[in-house]
């Protein structure tokens, strides 16, 4: 696409950014919501049309190539995303869910699910493409080192003497020669019988011109009965009820390879731009400083000199020269009216108390302390009384911390380049103007700063020599600043010695090696989560009208998963002011996924794996000081190349009661260690901790739900993801579905297995033999029907023991408390309401 479409796509995403923006108002301006449902509706709302501007403003910022416009869309993006994930935090918050049902907004707004797919910004893998790439080079290299040891694993898992060997070709040689045997044999009685029947049959009676016209009927008839089928398929394909052949198939459309393509290429003008504008913020300050800078410094010196003897003649001394970061710039700043105000208004308060400027000043920073403080305390208050807030006033959405940023952000684009002229800017290289304007400002202050050392040595050799006053104020002033920043720097210190470094001499490209050769860190394989695939649940907000629970759809875990770990992990802005994941818990039935969802959380925001398993800790780091270690390679090299995960499959061991004596991987030696680390996790650190867990019930639900502050419960796919991963896994192991093949059936026959058994079918069948057979003979349901019919489901009791125990959870038990509570309501204003609830979403009945 063209420059020009990018452009109109960023402006209908800040129109529409500009649109919503009316909704976001301080807590204290907004109008309280009392029906829980509607202000749900209103968070729903909200938080699609966020997606719809975040897939806009990813899709401009992944290729808009614009150095200046880039920067101005990342802030936006930035505060887009962070807001996105406090409303779906105030969405948790409410509804006690991890899972939320949009169906009946989407068909409000006339949105398909496509449409609010979460998309997961590709910067946050591209602009680290540099350092990824040299972790995983550095990674190949110390696998590469330690490769025989692995091979030879591998030899010794086939290893079998040589008679045993021999037995196996012998039976496979005879097996063949018995095959054949057998089709020569058949071949030979076909042909006896029918050499006797053509004896039986005696001659030909048929006239030759007779035998040529009923062949003919017979193969017109054939090339007749081809045509029609050929004409039916292309009727249905272009009447929409059959897909198009290039979408059976895993391969991309030429026009697709095209876009791709060129979607690189900009990918490489948007660095070379880059570049061209980092060499001209040096270039044109070098030179602003040259141009304009004498004059700057003349203009100044004569602009402070004046002040000096103006304030001389007004009070009959010199002043003193302004000590505050800005220097001199404060005597010429422009104040608008109202700090003006609150300027006369400080003195006339503090004038009461004493002339001195300073004191004024430290009294006006004590009152803002007060200030805040009040705040807080307000907010504390807030938190404590929210229920008897929620119900005496209503519900009203939180204070975000991104509004502010995207608001600057609408601010710059709205003032620069809503309506900018780049008729000459074809090539949409960085816009020279607005660089000196910042450059200049820059300039001037570096120069200030040097002006104001003069001057104020200027000021103390004119008020020695005139005002005849002593040199020791500077001095004094001088020791005690010296003293507090002693006392600044001691604080620090002290700080600094709470973590000890057990690895002070250490490289973090050594520790990194150590951890890999220890298969700590492992190799992620690339998967992204577009790959982990799962239908949208079209049913949500009808089974809840219905009062019932439903099932979230393995789309849904899809958009809770890069929800949760890969939007605050793939961006530092957001994960620092974003509501904090520090550990998330994946449990579901075996084969579901979760492993996959892990590599995809990696793989989409560039993180390390780290494989803290119990099977994979077996034998490593011995001891308590060999934990202790662990520990602290884990933390040091995590936060060093973060982001990183930290995976832990089976992570319902660590907190199990009894541990089987069969089982020899100690599986609690971090129940103690990691709890106590993961507490030290800051929201600036893009560390998270991910737990696998098939059997979660085993755990002590306290200290695993304590470990772990999200859970996500993953449920057997339904019909609709079901029969969407058949037809993708047929395509990608290039199997070719033609009227033989029954998806539909293949689906309801697979209602238990998951996606991993699933895939295993087509494994098992797809193999390189049958698809060289797939031109002559297409697949059928039949042949999968034994295949799947080997492989496990997931039963009904263990789907009951995950949901019991998400019931135990915390979020579960709220849950339960808030349709407890609601139902009470309804019993109690029932009888006066009536069927008043038209909606009822929260009267959740268990399935
Ligand atoms: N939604 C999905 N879409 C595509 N492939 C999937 C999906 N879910 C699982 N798979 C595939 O199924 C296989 C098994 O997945 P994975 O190992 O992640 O499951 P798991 O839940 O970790 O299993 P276990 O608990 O037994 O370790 C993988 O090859 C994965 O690619």
């Amino acid at each position: 696409m063209s420059h020009i479409t990018y452009n109109k796509e960023w402006r209908e995403a800040q129109q529409a950014l500009a649109d919503l923006f009316e909704n976001e108002k301080p807590p204290e301006a907004q109008k309280p919501e009392k029906d829980k449902v509607a202000f749900f509706q209103f968070l729903a709302t909200m938080y699609i049309k966020y997606i719809q501007i975040l897939r806009k403003l990813e899709a401009c910022y992944d290729q808009i190539v614009h150095p200046q416009k880039r920067l101005v869309l990342r802030n936006v993006l930035d505060g887009v995303l962070g807001r996105l994930l406090e409303l779906k935090q105030e969405m948790v918050d409410l509804e006690c869910l991890e899972y939320h049902f949009f169906d009946d907004i989407l068909s409000d707004l006339k949105l398909t699910p496509n449409d609010v797919e979460m998309p997961i910004p590709k910067y946050f893998v591209l602009e680290q493409e540099k350092n990824l790439r040299a972790r995983q080079q550095l990674l190949g290299q110390i696998l590469a080192k330690m490769g025989p040891s692995e091979k030879e694993e591998k030899a010794a898992e086939v290893k079998m003497s040589l008679e045993e060997a021999i037995r196996l070709v012998q039976v496979q040689e005879r097996a063949r020669q018995g095959r054949l045997r057998a089709k020569f044999m058949r071949e030979i009685r076909e042909q006896e019988e029918k050499s006797r029947q053509d004896a039986t049959r005696g001659a030909p009676t048929l006239d030759p011109v007779d035998a040529a016209v009923r062949i003919q009927k017979l193969w017109r008839g054939v090339m007749i009965r081809r045509k029609v089928t050929r004409l039916r398929d292309d009727e249905f394909v272009w009447l929409g009820m059959n897909p198009p052949a290039q979408f059976l198939t895993a391969k991309k459309s030429t026009a697709q390879v095209h876009a791709l393509k060129v979607q690189d290429m900009r990918r490489v003008t948007q660095s070379m731009h880059r570049q061209e504008y980092d060499q001209a913020l040096v270039t044109i300050k070098e030179k602003l400083r040259e141009t304009e800078g004498p004059d700057m410094k003349e203009t100044m010196q004569d602009q402070i000199r004046q002040w000096f003897l103006e304030c001389r003649d007004a009070t009959g001394k010199f002043p003193d020269y302004p000590d505050g970061e800005e220097g001199s710039a404060e005597l010429f700043k422009q104040k608008s009216v109202a700090e003006l105000e609150r300027e006369l208004k400080e003195k006339e308060e503090g004038g009461g108390k004493g002339k001195g400027g300073k004191k004024g000043k430290k009294g006006g920073k004590s009152g803002g302390k007060k200030g805040k403080d009040a705040k807080g305390k307000k907010g504390g208050k807030g938190k404590k009384g929210k229920k008897d807030d929620d119900d005496d006033e209503g519900l009203k959405m939180k204070e975000s911390k991104f509004t502010g940023d995207i608001g600057r952000a609408m601010q710059e684009y709205e003032s620069i380049w809503k309506l900018r002229d780049e008729s000459d800017n074809f090539q949409q290289k960085h816009d020279s103007e607005l660089i000196k304007e910042a450059k200049r400002v820059e300039v001037e202050r570096e120069i200030r700063q040097q002006v104001d050392e003069l001057m104020r040595q200027e000021l103390q050799n004119l008020k020695v020599a005139i005002d005849k006053e002593k040199v020791r104020k500077g001095k004094k002033s001088g020791k005690k600043k010296k003293g507090k920043k002693g006392k600044k720097s001691g604080k620090k210190g002290k700080k600094g010695k709470k973590e000890k470094d057990l690895t002070p001499d250490s490289t973090i490209e050594e520790l990194f090696e150590e951890l890999v050769m220890n298969g700590i860190i492992k190799k992620v394989p690339k998967v992204s989560m577009a790959d982990y695939e799962g239908e949208y649940n079209y049913l949500g907000t009808t089974l809840k009208q219905a009062n019932l629970e439903p099932m979230p759809s393995l789309a849904d875990v899809r958009r809770t998963v890069s929800e949760l770990a890969c939007l605050p992990m793939g961006s530092e802005v957001v994960h620092k002011s974003a509501p904090l994941v520090k550990s998330l818990l994946l449990a579901g039935p075996s084969g579901i996924g979760k492993k996959m969802l892990v590599h995809a959380i990696c793989t989409e925001t560039g993180a390390n794996l780290f494989d803290l398993s119990a099977t994979n800790l077996a034998g490593k780091y011995p001891g308590k000081d060999g934990l202790r270690r662990l520990m602290h390679l884990i933390f040091k090299v995590g936060r060093a190349l973060q982001p990183s995960v930290f995976l832990i499959d089976d992570c319902d061991k660590m907190f199990k009661k009894k541990i089987p004596k069969s089982d020899t991987s100690d599986p609690k030696r971090l129940k103690k260690e990691l709890p106590k680390a993961m507490k030290n996790v800051k929201a600036e650190d893009r560390l998270l901790l991910v737990g696998c867990s098939r059997s979660p019930w085993e755990a002590d639900v306290k200290p695993f739900c304590s470990l772990y502050q999200r859970i996500l419960l993953i449920p057997r796919p339904d019909y609709a993801s079901r029969h969407l991963i058949w037809r993708r896994l047929l395509a990608k192991h290039n199997g070719i579905i033609t009227g033989a093949l029954d998806v539909s059936t293949l689906a309801k026959v697979t209602d238990g297995n998951t996606m991993g058994q699933i895939k295993l079918c087509c494994e098992e069948i797809l193999t390189e033999r049958r698809l060289a057979q797939m031109a002559k003979r297409p697949l059928t349901t039949q042949e999968f029907i034994p295949v799947i019919a080997r492989r496990e489901f997931v039963h009904s009791e263990e789907e009951e023991a995950f949901k019991k125990w998400y019931n135990k959870t915390p979020l579960g038990k709220k849950r339960a408390k808030a349709i407890a509570a609601d139902e009470e309501e309804a019993q109690g204003g029932g009888k006066g309401k009536g069927k008043g609830k038209g909606k009822g979403g929260k009267k959740g009945k268990k399935k």
